[in-house]
C-alpha cells in the first residue's frame, strides 16, 4: 500500500469518512500502528464545537484530540472557501499541504480525507484538485456514492483525474443508505469500462465495511 492516499469522492456524503474509517481500523487492527487518517479541513461543527468526520476518524484510531488529525475547522457546513469566509478567514493552502506532508512523514501509511468532491473550492482560487496536485506522490482513491446521477458524476471525476495524470488506484462503489444498495451494481457496470487499467474495485452495500489493507 502506498504511504500516502488521498481519499476523494463524487460528491459530499458519498462515503469518504466511512471508507477511511473502515480502512484505518483494519490497518491498526493488523498491528500496523504507524498508520494515520487525517481530516485536515473540516466544515460543520456542532454546539460543542465537534465535527462528525473528525469524531469518527478519532474513534477509529483510538485518539481523542482533534488537533492530531485536523488543521482547519470551521463551523459552517459548507465548502471550505465559504466556511472560512464566514469566519473572516481563508484556508492557508501552503500550510495545509506542508501539514499533510509532515503528518505523512511520521507514519508508514497516511490516509487523507478530502472535502466533498474534486472541484470543491478550498479558497476562491484553489480547488480540492489543486490540493491533490500539490501532493504528487499520493495515490488517489475515489468513493462513489451510488444513486441515480452517480454515473455522470463518476465519469466527470475520472475525466478530470485523468487530465491531472492522477487516475485512481482504487474505486469504491458505496451505498450510504439501504435504498442505495440496488444502485451499486448498475453504477459499477456502467463505469467499469472507463476505468484505468489496474484500478482495484470495491463494492460496499449499506452497512458493509472493507477489510482491505493493501
Ligand atoms: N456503506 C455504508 N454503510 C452504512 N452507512 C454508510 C455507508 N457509507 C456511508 N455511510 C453513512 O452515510 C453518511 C455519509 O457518509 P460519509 O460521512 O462517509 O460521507 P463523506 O463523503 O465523508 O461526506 P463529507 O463530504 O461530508 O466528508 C454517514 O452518516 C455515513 O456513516
Ligand atoms: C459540510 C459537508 N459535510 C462537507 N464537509 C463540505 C461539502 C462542500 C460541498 C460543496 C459543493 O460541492 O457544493
Ligand atoms: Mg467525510
Amino acid at each position: 500500500m502506498a504511504s500516502k492516499v488521498f481519499v476523494t469522492a463524487t460528491d459530499t456524503d458519498a462515503g469518504k469518512t466511512w471508507v477511511t474509517a473502515s480502512v484505518i481500523r483494519s490497518l491498526l487492527k493488523e498491528g500496523r500502528s504507524s498508520a494515520k487518517a487525517l481530516k485536515a479541513i473540516a466544515c460543520g461543527l456542532d454546539k460543542a464545537g465537534k465535527n462528525e468526520d473528525i469524531e469518527t476518524l478519532l474513534s477509529a484510531q483510538n485518539l481523542d484530540d482533534a488537533d492530531q488529525i485536523s488543521l482547519f475547522r470551521y463551523a459552517l457546513p459548507a465548502a471550505p472557501s465559504q466556511a472560512a469566509a464566514a469566519e473572516g478567514q481563508a484556508v492557508d493552502t501552503d500550510k495545509l499541504v506542508k501539514w499533510c506532508e509532515a503528518q505523512s512523514d511520521d507514519v508508514e501509511t497516511c490516509l487523507i480525507e478530502g472535502v466533498g468532491g474534486l472541484m470543491v473550492p478550498i479558497t476562491d482560487s484553489w480547488l480540492l484538485s489543486d490540493w491533490i496536485e500539490a501532493m504528487p506522490d499520493a495515490e488517489v482513491w475515489l468513493v462513489v456514492g451510488c444513486k441515480l446521477g452517480a454515473i455522470n458524476q463518476t465519469l466527470l471525476t475520472l475525466e478530470k483525474l485523468k487530465q491531472m495524470g492522477r487516475s485512481p488506484t482504487r474505486i469504491f462503489f458505496n451505498a450510504t443508505k439501504p435504498e442505495q444498495n440496488d444502485w451499486v451494481a448498475p453504477t459499477r457496470k456502467a463505469v467499469e469500462p472507463f476505468l484505468n487499467q489496474g484500478c482495484t474495485i470495491d463494492c460496499l452495500k449499506y452497512g458493509e465495511t472493507t477489510g482491505l489493507t493493501a
